[in-house]
């Protein structure tokens, strides 16, 4: 088999973990369904892709072990379902169709949405087990194992997700290594692909080439996966707008002042032994960029305190700032309050594990490392070359690590240029304010007035 072939040739051995391990668990599955009962779901998406090659892998090896297969894997009965849609990329609908023909996959096509097909799919087959393509960091990710019962209101069917610890890299590794073909919008800058109305080019990828169509590397130079998403965001400026509807966001946002939430995190502030520095600095950069903050808080270093704060100002909230609390001390809790107030848990996030270990080197010990542990599969690591350690985004909730003023600075001003290439948050561009003197008495300017009033009220009549 030339997959297992070019994993077990590669020196990396990163990715023959990550390979062993989903082989382990399509494995137990197959040993734990029949053919029948078990569908693949693939939609011609890297991640779907990649799962297509560890499934043919898995159902040879297990093959093999069953002494039934005499070499060759002739076929591949594992049903492949692909959800179509209007909305969907061509590119993407003519790699699956030439996929399917290429490896011989038995496709079901089904126009209707993933529920009510999945419905019809189960009243039709004995189908118990799904093999999906979900990575930790998809949004859709939160909560799962790599054997996951489907959600209350979804039809009964099991979740089976072999990639699920597989970074971004992991996914490119094994893609580039065993030298399979891929979508083509993916050597266009797409990371991640959505619909056509939601997914863009990843602008970190851009080759800025003032003169010229803009053009864009291909995803697997995407340094930080942790950004694969960026692509996917809601397109903000009117010139990427291509069917009317993506510009609102921002227009929407300018007529209104947008509203920001400050907490503080710290025995040490709450108590008055120190002189918090930070909060009043990071009010007026909000105010500097033409947000009101009409509330900043203190809360002690207790997750619950942390919790309960975030959770009743995220939602009421344009953007929640916080900082405090986060470091390698046991009270150090701001992250796993974080995490409780979106109801998700800790877990170690390789990609911020890495920059730890080249601040800290030998102090840090992988996957050990508690700092490392962010909020599963909401959180976003915005990297800026200035920044030692990315700031760490979950959703609308900006953690700062800064511990004095000049290091805040430093984030913010990190942060204000990320959001001007990538558009992390909405309008956060400096605000110009324009102040108009006069020397005019008060008196004076209330005859001006009373003037206008009385103009506009003859002209009415
Ligand atoms: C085969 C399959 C099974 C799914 N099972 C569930 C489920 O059990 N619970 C759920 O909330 N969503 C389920 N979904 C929906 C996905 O979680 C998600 O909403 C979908 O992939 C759309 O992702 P997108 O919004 O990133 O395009 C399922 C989707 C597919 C294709
Ligand atoms: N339209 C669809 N038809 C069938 N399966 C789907 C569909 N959309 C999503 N899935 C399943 O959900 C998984 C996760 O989707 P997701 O979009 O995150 O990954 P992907 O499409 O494989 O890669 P990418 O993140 O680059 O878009 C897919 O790998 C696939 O198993
Ligand atoms: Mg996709």
């Amino acid at each position: 088999m030339e997959i297992d072939k070019a994993i077990r040739e590669s020196d990396d051995r990163r990715l023959k973990t990550k390979y062993n391990n989903a082989i382990y668990v399509i494995k137990r599955a197959l040993a734990l369904y029949s053919i029948e009962e078990v569908a693949f779901s693939f939609n011609g998406g890297k991640d779907s892709t990649v799962l297509l090659h560890l499934l043919r892998a898995g159902y040879f090896l297990h093959k093999m072990e069953q002494k039934c297969s005499n070499g060759g894997l002739t076929s591949f009965p594992i049903r492949t379902i692909y959800f179509e849609s209007s909305a969907a990329f061509p590119e993407i609908n003519s790699f699956t169709y030439d996929t399917a023909s290429s490896y011989g996959l038995q496709l079901d096509i089904i126009s209707s949405d993933f529920k009510s097909g999945l419905e019809k799919l189960l009243k039709a087959n004995p189908i118990r087990a799904i093999f999906l393509g979900v990575r930790i960091g998809d949004p859709t990710a939160v909560g799962q194992e790599q054997f996951s019962p489907s959600s209350p209101g979804w039809p009964p069917f099991m979740r089976v997700n072999p990639i699920l610890d597989w970074s971004y890299r992991d996914v490119w590794a094994f893609i580039l290594t065993c030298k399979v073909q891929y979508c083509s919008l993916y050597d266009q800058g797409y990371t991640s692909i959505g619909s056509i109305h939601d997914t863009v080019p990843n602008a970190l990828l851009s080759i800025s080439d003032s003169c010229c169509k803009e053009k864009f590397k291909p995803a697997y130079l995407l340094s930080d996966g942790r950004l694969e998403r960026a692509g996917r965001a809601k397109k903000f400026s009117s010139s990427s707008n291509a069917d009317g509807n993506g510009s609102g966001s921002v227009d929407s946002h300018k007529s209104s002042l947008l509203v920001a939430s400050v907490i503080a995190v710290g025995e040490e502030i709450l108590f008055g032994t120190v002189e918090d520095q930070l909060g009043p600095s990071l009010r007026r950069k909000i105010h500097s960029i033409g947000w009101s903050v009409p509330q900043t808080v203190v809360v002690q270093n207790d997750k619950d305190s942390v919790a309960e704060e975030v959770e009743r100002r995220k939602s009421t909230n344009d953007m929640v700032f916080i900082y405090g609390g986060v470091g390698p001390l046991h009270s150090d809790v701001t992250l796993a309050g974080v995490a409780k107030a979106f109801g998700v848990r800790l877990a170690p996030d390789e990609e911020f594990e890495e920059y730890l270990r080249h601040l800290i080197s030998d102090h840090c010990t992988g996957d050990q490392n508690e700092m490392a542990l962010l909020p599963e599969g909401i959180t976003e690591l915005l990297h800026h070359e200035k920044l030692a350690v990315p700031l760490i985004k979950c959703q609308n909730v900006i953690i700062f690590t800064a511990t004095n003023a000049t290091e805040l600075d430093n984030e913010w001003d990190c942060l204000i240029e990320l959001t001007r290439s990538c558009g992390f948050l909405p309008m956060m561009v400096p605000y110009v304010s324009k102040h108009l003197q006069t020397n005019l008495s008060d008196v004076r300017i209330k005859v001006y007035h009373f003037t206008q009033f009385i103009n506009f009220y003859c002209d009415m009549i």
